[in-house]
């Protein structure tokens, strides 16, 4: 028997019943994922969330809604509660939410989830793992980026995560014949090389503390200069770049092709980790001058003490009454784009933080809105 309520913590069977509605006929993914949802729309009970649930802090608001720190009565258990509005969300829209998260939650490195869903009168709401050591953007150092050790070990399970989602994905016969990554799932149309292209992005913002540039439009003098550099107009390195090492260079030049068709796929950044992306040895870059080759194997499977003392302090914060406005969650968005549409570059090109609901400086943002004008 399966149970998406809120008293349970099991995760749902799958019925045998499917809703196959794909314009392109049936396939395991959408026939889950379409399962998925006919269960938890069969089970959404309504529930008192004071009966379940203690409060103890709103963690965020997303465009939808909140999210709040909540710990089980019973179980004990904490969990983020996440609260979309009736108002602005139809109930197809939060089944296809809850769904596609739960699909998604056997990555290790994706959110997990409880399978459990609920409604009040206001609100459609689903339990997430407590993601309690903060958002990514919260522990990168603005202007200065993160060790690359450290950014490395995060690229490297972002990495996992997006290749994760792609493979989840379904293959559309007609987009799929022609080299274009495009992929059809639900309606939406994923476009893998979208998500590379942001994933180049962030690796940049990880290890500088800063965007590669505000807009990626050609009235943008940082992402100007990169165009020309990427289509060989000059061999001169943008000044932006010029920090990397030459296989870091290499690496991003396959991401952040302008040609979404010449971009590689997330995967291919593995080949690059046993080499020095950084030229610079302060902050803990090991680059060595360019002496990339020379540089030792990652460990991906160790966690470093630099970094555990980074993952204390930002445990420390989250639990702290002063912080309760948005400790955040290190995940991927799930929601086949990879870009905010809530982000807000400086004119530096360093990234804020903005508040969604009131514009206080303390929200996360992953990357600017990224537009692909050639
Ligand atoms: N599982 C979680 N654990 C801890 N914090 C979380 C969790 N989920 C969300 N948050 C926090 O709540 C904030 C809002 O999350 P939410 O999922 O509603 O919005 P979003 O996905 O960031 O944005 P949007 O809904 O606009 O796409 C996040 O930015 C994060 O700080």
């Amino acid at each position: 028997m399966h149970h998406v309520t809120g008293t349970s913590v099991s995760r749902p069977a799958l019925c045998s019943t499917t809703m196959n509605s794909s314009p392109h006929g049936s396939h395991a993914s959408i026939d889950i994922l379409e399962e998925l949802q006919l269960i938890a729309a069969q089970n959404l009970e309504k529930l008192d969330i004071n009966k379940y649930y203690e409060v103890v802090c709103e963690l965020g608001k997303g465009t939808y809604g909140k999210v709040d720190l909540v710990i089980h009565k019973i179980r004990g258990t904490k969990m983020a509660l996440k609260f979309l509005r009736k108002k602005t969300t139809k109930l197809k829209s939060f089944l296809k939410e809850y769904s596609i998260s739960l699909y998604l939650s056997p990555c290790p490195f994706i959110i997990n989830m409880y399978g459990i869903a609920f409604e009040t009168d206001d609100y459609y709401i689903f339990a997430q793992e407590y993601a309690l050591a903060g958002d990514l953007f919260d522990i990168i150092p603005p202007q200065v980026g993160l060790p690359e050790t450290i950014a490395k070990r995060c690229v490297h399970q972002v990495a996992i995560a997006l290749d994760y989602l792609h493979s989840r994905e379904r293959h559309d016969p007609v987009h799929g014949a022609r080299a274009v990554r495009h992929h059809w799932h639900e309606g939406f149309c994923v476009d893998y090389s979208t998500d590379v292209w942001a994933f180049g992005v962030l690796l940049f913002c990880m290890l500088t503390g800063n965007f590669p540039w505000e807009k990626a439009m050609p009235n943008d003098a940082f992402y100007d200069e990169f165009v020309r550099w990427q289509r060989r107009r000059t061999g001169t390195v943008p000044s932006q770049w010029r920090r990397f090492t030459d296989e870091a260079l290499r690496m991003f030049r396959r991401l952040l092709s302008i040609e979404q068709e010449r971009r590689c796929s997330v995967k291919e950044v593995f080949s690059y980790f046993n080499q020095c992306w950084m030229l610079d040895t302060e902050n803990g870059n090991g680059g060595g001058g360019g002496l990339a080759s020379s540089a030792p194997p990652l460990d991906i499977s160790s966690s470093s003490s630099e970094e555990d003392v980074l993952v204390d302090r930002l445990k420390q914060q989250s639990l702290s009454p002063a912080c309760v406005v948005a400790k955040g969650s290190i995940m991927m968005d799930t929601h086949y784009s990879s870009m905010s549409a809530n982000s807000s570059p400086s004119s530096t090109g360093s990234y804020e933080r903005v508040n969604r609901e009131n514009n206080e400086r303390g929200r996360i943002l992953v990357a600017t809105p990224i537009e692909i004008c050639v």
